[in-house]
Protein backbone atom coordinates (compact mmCIF):
# COMPACT_ATOMS: atom_id res chain seq x y z
CA UNK A 1 0.00 0.00 0.00
CA UNK A 2 2.75 2.37 0.78
CA UNK A 3 5.19 1.59 -2.22
CA UNK A 4 1.57 2.43 -3.96
CA UNK A 5 1.02 5.58 -2.54
CA UNK A 6 4.79 6.56 -2.66
CA UNK A 7 4.70 5.51 -6.94
CA UNK A 8 1.11 7.21 -7.20
CA UNK A 9 2.92 10.99 -6.07
CA UNK A 10 6.26 10.48 -7.69
CA UNK A 11 4.25 9.53 -10.96
CA UNK A 12 2.18 12.75 -10.78
CA UNK A 13 4.77 15.23 -10.69
CA UNK A 14 6.58 13.42 -12.95
CA UNK A 15 4.28 13.85 -15.71
CA UNK A 16 3.97 17.38 -14.78
CA UNK A 17 7.73 17.57 -16.16
CA UNK A 18 7.48 15.58 -18.96
CA UNK A 19 9.30 17.19 -22.05
CA UNK A 20 7.66 14.43 -24.57
CA UNK A 21 9.11 14.91 -27.87
CA UNK A 22 10.28 18.83 -27.62
CA UNK A 23 13.84 18.40 -27.59
CA UNK A 24 13.46 15.75 -30.38
CA UNK A 25 14.54 17.43 -33.23
CA UNK A 26 17.92 19.68 -31.97
CA UNK A 27 20.42 18.73 -35.19
CA UNK A 28 23.00 16.88 -32.63
CA UNK A 29 23.62 12.78 -32.27
CA UNK A 30 21.34 11.78 -29.55
CA UNK A 31 21.62 9.65 -26.91
CA UNK A 32 19.51 8.73 -23.82
CA UNK A 33 19.69 7.32 -20.10
CA UNK A 34 17.31 5.63 -18.55
CA UNK A 35 16.66 6.93 -14.78
CA UNK A 36 15.62 3.38 -13.25
CA UNK A 37 13.09 4.09 -9.90
CA UNK A 38 12.39 1.63 -7.35
CA UNK A 39 10.51 1.76 -3.87
CA UNK A 40 12.88 0.01 -1.44
CA UNK A 41 11.40 0.22 2.18
CA UNK A 42 9.03 2.54 1.41
CA UNK A 43 11.51 5.02 -0.35
CA UNK A 44 12.30 5.62 -3.54
CA UNK A 45 15.71 4.46 -4.85
CA UNK A 46 17.61 5.22 -7.69
CA UNK A 47 19.73 2.40 -10.08
CA UNK A 48 22.97 2.76 -10.99
CA UNK A 49 25.86 1.38 -12.91
CA UNK A 50 29.57 1.32 -12.77
CA UNK A 51 31.31 1.92 -16.58
CA UNK A 52 33.78 -1.12 -17.49
CA UNK A 53 37.49 0.08 -17.26
CA UNK A 54 38.24 -1.30 -20.79
CA UNK A 55 35.51 1.18 -21.92
CA UNK A 56 37.04 4.21 -24.10
CA UNK A 57 34.86 6.74 -22.65
CA UNK A 58 34.68 7.55 -19.01
CA UNK A 59 36.10 4.06 -17.24
CA UNK A 60 35.37 3.38 -14.20
CA UNK A 61 32.71 6.17 -13.97
CA UNK A 62 29.31 6.04 -12.82
CA UNK A 63 26.39 6.67 -14.69
CA UNK A 64 22.74 5.63 -15.29
CA UNK A 65 21.86 2.43 -17.94
CA UNK A 66 21.99 4.14 -21.73
CA UNK A 67 24.10 4.76 -24.76
CA UNK A 68 24.04 6.56 -28.16
CA UNK A 69 20.81 6.67 -30.46
CA UNK A 70 21.11 3.46 -33.05
CA UNK A 71 19.27 3.58 -36.41
CA UNK A 72 16.52 0.76 -35.04
CA UNK A 73 15.42 3.09 -31.93
CA UNK A 74 12.35 4.86 -33.28
CA UNK A 75 12.65 7.43 -30.29
CA UNK A 76 14.34 8.25 -27.31
CA UNK A 77 12.68 5.96 -24.78
CA UNK A 78 13.52 2.91 -26.87
CA UNK A 79 17.10 4.01 -26.95
CA UNK A 80 17.32 3.98 -22.87
CA UNK A 81 14.87 0.58 -22.96
CA UNK A 82 17.50 -0.95 -25.83
CA UNK A 83 20.74 0.13 -23.81
CA UNK A 84 19.28 -0.75 -20.52
CA UNK A 85 18.43 -4.39 -21.64
CA UNK A 86 21.82 -4.65 -23.14
CA UNK A 87 23.99 -3.15 -19.92
CA UNK A 88 21.97 -4.38 -17.02
CA UNK A 89 19.43 -7.55 -18.41
CA UNK A 90 16.51 -4.96 -17.93
CA UNK A 91 13.56 -6.44 -20.38
CA UNK A 92 11.68 -3.36 -21.22
CA UNK A 93 8.30 -4.89 -20.46
CA UNK A 94 9.42 -4.44 -16.77
CA UNK A 95 9.89 -0.86 -17.10
CA UNK A 96 6.88 1.48 -16.38
CA UNK A 97 7.94 4.58 -18.66
CA UNK A 98 6.72 7.90 -17.01
CA UNK A 99 8.27 10.42 -18.86
CA UNK A 100 11.38 12.60 -20.40
CA UNK A 101 13.09 15.28 -18.75
CA UNK A 102 15.26 18.21 -19.92
CA UNK A 103 17.92 17.38 -22.10
CA UNK A 104 21.55 17.69 -21.06
CA UNK A 105 24.40 18.32 -23.29
CA UNK A 106 27.73 15.51 -23.49
CA UNK A 107 29.99 14.75 -26.04
CA UNK A 108 28.32 16.46 -29.26
CA UNK A 109 25.42 14.38 -28.11
CA UNK A 110 21.73 15.61 -26.60
CA UNK A 111 21.24 13.57 -23.97
CA UNK A 112 17.84 12.53 -22.77
CA UNK A 113 16.94 11.30 -19.31
CA UNK A 114 14.05 8.48 -19.63
CA UNK A 115 11.93 7.92 -16.33
CA UNK A 116 10.72 4.65 -14.97
CA UNK A 117 9.60 2.59 -12.61
CA UNK A 118 11.31 -1.17 -12.20
CA UNK A 119 10.34 -3.82 -9.72
CA UNK A 120 11.92 -3.40 -6.37
CA UNK A 121 12.66 -7.30 -7.27
CA UNK A 122 14.89 -6.90 -10.02
CA UNK A 123 18.37 -8.31 -10.37
CA UNK A 124 20.45 -6.90 -12.77
CA UNK A 125 22.72 -9.09 -15.13
CA UNK A 126 25.59 -6.71 -15.45
CA UNK A 127 27.18 -6.54 -19.44
CA UNK A 128 30.87 -6.71 -18.24
CA UNK A 129 31.82 -5.30 -21.30
CA UNK A 130 30.36 -2.50 -20.24
CA UNK A 131 29.03 -2.72 -16.78
CA UNK A 132 31.37 -3.50 -13.94
CA UNK A 133 29.00 -2.64 -10.69
CA UNK A 134 25.20 -2.29 -10.11
CA UNK A 135 24.08 -0.16 -7.05
CA UNK A 136 20.75 1.67 -5.38
CA UNK A 137 20.69 5.09 -3.51
CA UNK A 138 17.80 6.33 -2.08
CA UNK A 139 16.78 9.07 -4.34
CA UNK A 140 16.52 11.47 -1.14
CA UNK A 141 19.99 11.32 -0.99
CA UNK A 142 20.26 13.53 -4.05
CA UNK A 143 18.73 16.37 -1.77
CA UNK A 144 20.09 15.58 0.94
CA UNK A 145 23.70 14.45 0.89
CA UNK A 146 25.85 13.58 3.62
CA UNK A 147 28.96 14.21 1.94
CA UNK A 148 28.91 16.17 -1.16
CA UNK A 149 31.33 19.12 -3.59
CA UNK A 150 31.33 20.96 -6.44
CA UNK A 151 33.52 20.66 -9.13
CA UNK A 152 34.80 22.76 -11.75
CA UNK A 153 34.36 22.29 -15.63
CA UNK A 154 35.54 23.60 -18.65
CA UNK A 155 34.46 22.40 -22.08
CA UNK A 156 36.73 22.13 -25.22
CA UNK A 157 34.45 25.15 -26.49
CA UNK A 158 35.21 27.65 -23.51
CA UNK A 159 32.25 27.17 -21.84
CA UNK A 160 33.05 26.74 -18.21
CA UNK A 161 30.85 25.99 -14.81
CA UNK A 162 30.32 23.57 -11.86
CA UNK A 163 28.91 20.52 -11.14
CA UNK A 164 27.74 18.54 -8.67
CA UNK A 165 29.47 15.36 -6.71
CA UNK A 166 28.28 13.70 -4.74
CA UNK A 167 30.21 10.52 -2.37
CA UNK A 168 27.54 7.71 -1.64
CA UNK A 169 28.83 5.23 1.37
CA UNK A 170 26.70 2.12 0.69
CA UNK A 171 27.19 0.96 4.56
CA UNK A 172 25.61 -2.61 3.28
CA UNK A 173 28.38 -3.33 0.87
CA UNK A 174 30.97 -1.39 2.57
CA UNK A 175 31.57 0.30 -0.79
CA UNK A 176 31.61 3.94 -1.90
CA UNK A 177 30.53 5.45 -4.78
CA UNK A 178 31.35 8.99 -6.63
CA UNK A 179 28.62 10.46 -8.77
CA UNK A 180 29.06 13.22 -10.36
CA UNK A 181 29.15 15.11 -13.84
CA UNK A 182 26.20 14.73 -16.52
CA UNK A 183 24.91 11.45 -14.22
CA UNK A 184 25.05 13.70 -10.85
CA UNK A 185 23.03 16.38 -12.86
CA UNK A 186 20.19 13.78 -13.82
CA UNK A 187 19.80 12.83 -10.48
CA UNK A 188 19.78 15.92 -8.97
CA UNK A 189 17.09 17.43 -10.88
CA UNK A 190 14.86 14.13 -10.74
CA UNK A 191 15.45 14.67 -6.87
CA UNK A 192 13.81 18.04 -7.11
CA UNK A 193 11.23 17.12 -9.52
CA UNK A 194 9.98 14.27 -7.06
CA UNK A 195 10.25 15.90 -3.88
CA UNK A 196 9.90 19.73 -4.53
CA UNK A 197 11.69 21.13 -1.95
CA UNK A 198 15.09 22.71 -1.49
CA UNK A 199 18.68 20.75 -1.10
CA UNK A 200 20.83 21.43 1.23
CA UNK A 201 23.31 22.66 -1.89
CA UNK A 202 23.01 25.51 -4.15
CA UNK A 203 21.36 24.47 -7.26
CA UNK A 204 21.08 25.90 -10.51
CA UNK A 205 17.46 26.17 -11.23
CA UNK A 206 14.52 28.72 -10.13
CA UNK A 207 13.21 26.30 -8.27
CA UNK A 208 9.90 28.63 -8.07
CA UNK A 209 10.09 27.86 -11.72
CA UNK A 210 11.45 24.66 -12.16
CA UNK A 211 10.74 23.53 -15.50
CA UNK A 212 11.25 26.63 -16.71
CA UNK A 213 14.02 27.44 -15.64
CA UNK A 214 15.61 23.92 -16.45
CA UNK A 215 14.73 24.40 -20.07
CA UNK A 216 16.55 27.74 -19.83
CA UNK A 217 19.57 26.39 -18.94
CA UNK A 218 19.54 23.69 -21.57
CA UNK A 219 18.73 26.22 -24.01
CA UNK A 220 21.69 28.68 -23.52
CA UNK A 221 24.14 26.31 -22.90
CA UNK A 222 23.01 24.96 -26.44
CA UNK A 223 22.98 27.72 -28.31
CA UNK A 224 26.74 28.58 -26.30
CA UNK A 225 27.95 25.81 -27.94
CA UNK A 226 25.95 25.20 -31.05
CA UNK A 227 25.96 28.58 -31.95
CA UNK A 228 29.26 29.43 -31.49
CA UNK A 229 30.14 26.17 -33.66
CA UNK A 230 28.29 27.37 -36.75
CA UNK A 231 30.13 30.85 -36.40
CA UNK A 232 33.17 29.00 -36.70
CA UNK A 233 31.90 27.23 -40.48
C1 LIG B 1 30.73 17.07 -17.73
C2 LIG B 1 31.46 15.79 -17.94
C3 LIG B 1 30.85 14.66 -17.16
O1 LIG B 1 29.74 14.75 -16.79
S1 LIG B 1 31.75 13.29 -16.76
C4 LIG B 1 31.17 12.95 -15.16
C5 LIG B 1 30.85 11.60 -14.73
N1 LIG B 1 30.42 10.72 -15.76
C6 LIG B 1 29.15 10.64 -16.15
O2 LIG B 1 28.27 11.32 -15.67
C7 LIG B 1 28.88 9.67 -17.27
C8 LIG B 1 28.21 10.38 -18.38
N2 LIG B 1 28.14 9.57 -19.58
C9 LIG B 1 27.08 8.88 -19.93
O3 LIG B 1 26.06 8.84 -19.26
C10 LIG B 1 27.23 8.11 -21.22
O4 LIG B 1 28.55 8.18 -21.67
C11 LIG B 1 26.28 8.61 -22.37
C12 LIG B 1 26.49 10.09 -22.65
C13 LIG B 1 24.83 8.34 -22.02
C14 LIG B 1 26.62 7.84 -23.66
O5 LIG B 1 26.53 6.50 -23.41
P1 LIG B 1 27.73 5.43 -23.56
O6 LIG B 1 27.49 4.43 -22.51
O7 LIG B 1 29.03 6.15 -23.54
O8 LIG B 1 27.46 4.88 -24.98
P2 LIG B 1 27.10 3.41 -25.44
O9 LIG B 1 26.48 2.65 -24.31
O10 LIG B 1 26.31 3.55 -26.70
O11 LIG B 1 28.49 2.78 -25.79
C15 LIG B 1 29.59 2.76 -24.87
C16 LIG B 1 30.79 2.13 -25.53
O12 LIG B 1 30.62 0.72 -25.42
C17 LIG B 1 30.84 0.16 -26.69
N3 LIG B 1 29.98 -1.04 -26.75
C18 LIG B 1 28.68 -1.08 -27.00
N4 LIG B 1 28.24 -2.36 -26.95
C19 LIG B 1 29.34 -3.11 -26.66
C20 LIG B 1 29.55 -4.50 -26.46
N5 LIG B 1 28.55 -5.38 -26.55
N6 LIG B 1 30.79 -4.91 -26.15
C21 LIG B 1 31.80 -4.04 -26.03
N7 LIG B 1 31.67 -2.71 -26.20
C22 LIG B 1 30.45 -2.27 -26.51
C23 LIG B 1 30.42 1.21 -27.69
O13 LIG B 1 31.06 0.98 -28.91
C24 LIG B 1 30.93 2.46 -27.01
O14 LIG B 1 32.29 2.67 -27.27
P3 LIG B 1 32.87 4.13 -27.70
O15 LIG B 1 32.53 5.07 -26.56
O16 LIG B 1 32.14 4.51 -28.97
O17 LIG B 1 34.30 3.87 -27.86
MG1 LIG C 1 26.30 2.84 -22.22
Amino acid sequence: MERRRVKESARRRLREFDVGDRFSRLPLPKASVLLPLTVRAGKLHLLLTVRAMQLRRSPGEVCFPGGKREAIDKDEIDTALREAKEEVGLQPEKVEVVCRLVDALLMNHVVTPVVGFIEDTFQATPNPDEVSDVFVVPLEYFVKPSNYKTLPYKTSSGYSGWMHCFIYDDHERKMSFKIWGLTAHFAVFLALVIFGKHPTFKVEYDLDNLISSAETNFMNLYASIYERKKSNL
